[in-house]
């Protein structure tokens, strides 16, 4: 089976709107970095890699399959973290919320409260098992998405800002953890400091690929785009 991502020629349109023109790329790194401003198209580009919408045109596979054609397979093969908790957490209690993936990939009770104890342990949150979800923070339910997702293992891993709303010990452990991890990670991220050590870099601007390559290659021109921007902004309101 053909192996990576790739979209060729893909449009999406929402009602009259085009958000993403003409995308076309071959992804075959195994960390893989989306960067672009608020609005560029970088979320709509991960629902579309994970078949949760089907482009209005073109083309895509991972690896070999057509996510919006075949979304039972996906479910198996790529983990999304979204951006916002609210809209992925479903159970009341931090241990059930952890546990349901595994059960709906087969686990029995027992097995997958066994495999939340452990990286609860592996964490130092043992004692966050019966708390509420309700009473964490945005954070903490980030946190708890992001592992609820890694302990599915799925091949792919799709991370829309992971890092945003995580306080800087948490960031460095989560950073450790998914270095490690063999699996395929595509990250999206509005920071450049983000997505830093992607093997293969995607900058997205008005539904465009911008620029791709190698990080060295696409950030300095992405950050001096930002700046320039950045700038341009601060002259408009210094004229009112
Ligand atoms: N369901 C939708 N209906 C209409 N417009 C949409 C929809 N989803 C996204 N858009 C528009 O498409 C554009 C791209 O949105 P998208 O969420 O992909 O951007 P993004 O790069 O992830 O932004 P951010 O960094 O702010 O999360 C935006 O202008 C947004 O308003």
């Amino acid at each position: 089976m053909d192996q990576g991502i790739t979209f060729q020629d893909v449009t999406y349109r929402r009602q009259d709107r085009l958000i993403l023109r003409g995308i076309s790329l071959s992804l075959t790194a195994r960390r893989i970095g989306v960067i672009g401003r608020n609005g560029s198209g970088k979320t709509t580009l991960l629902r579309l890699m994970a078949g949760l919408v089907a482009p209005s045109s073109g083309q895509i596979r991972l690896d070999g399959l057509d996510p919006a054609a075949d979304r039972r397979a996906m479910l198996d093969r790529v983990g999304i973290l979204f951006q916002n908790p609210d809209h992925q957490i479903l159970f009341p209690t931090v241990e059930e919320e952890l546990a349901f993936g595994l059960r709906q990939q087969g686990a029995s009770a027992t097995e997958a409260a066994a495999e939340v104890a452990t990286l609860l342990q592996a964490e130092g949150r043992s004692h966050w098992a019966k708390a509420l979800v309700a009473s964490l923070s945005h954070g903490q339910k980030q946190w708890l998405c992001l592992m609820a997702v890694l302990l599915m293992r799925p091949a792919t891993l799709l991370l829309d800002e992971p890092f945003a709303a995580l306080d800087l010990p948490t960031q460095a452990r989560l950073a450790r953890r998914l270095a490690v991890l063999p699996q395929r990670i595509v990250t999206i991220s509005h920071d450049p400091d983000a997505v830093a050590a992607a093997d293969h870099l995607v900058w997205i601007e008005g539904g465009e690929v911008a620029r791709q390559g190698r990080p060295a290659d696409v950030l300095p021109a992405f950050r001096a785009e930002m700046a320039r921007l950045g700038d341009a902004d601060a002259d408009t309101d210094l004229s009112h």
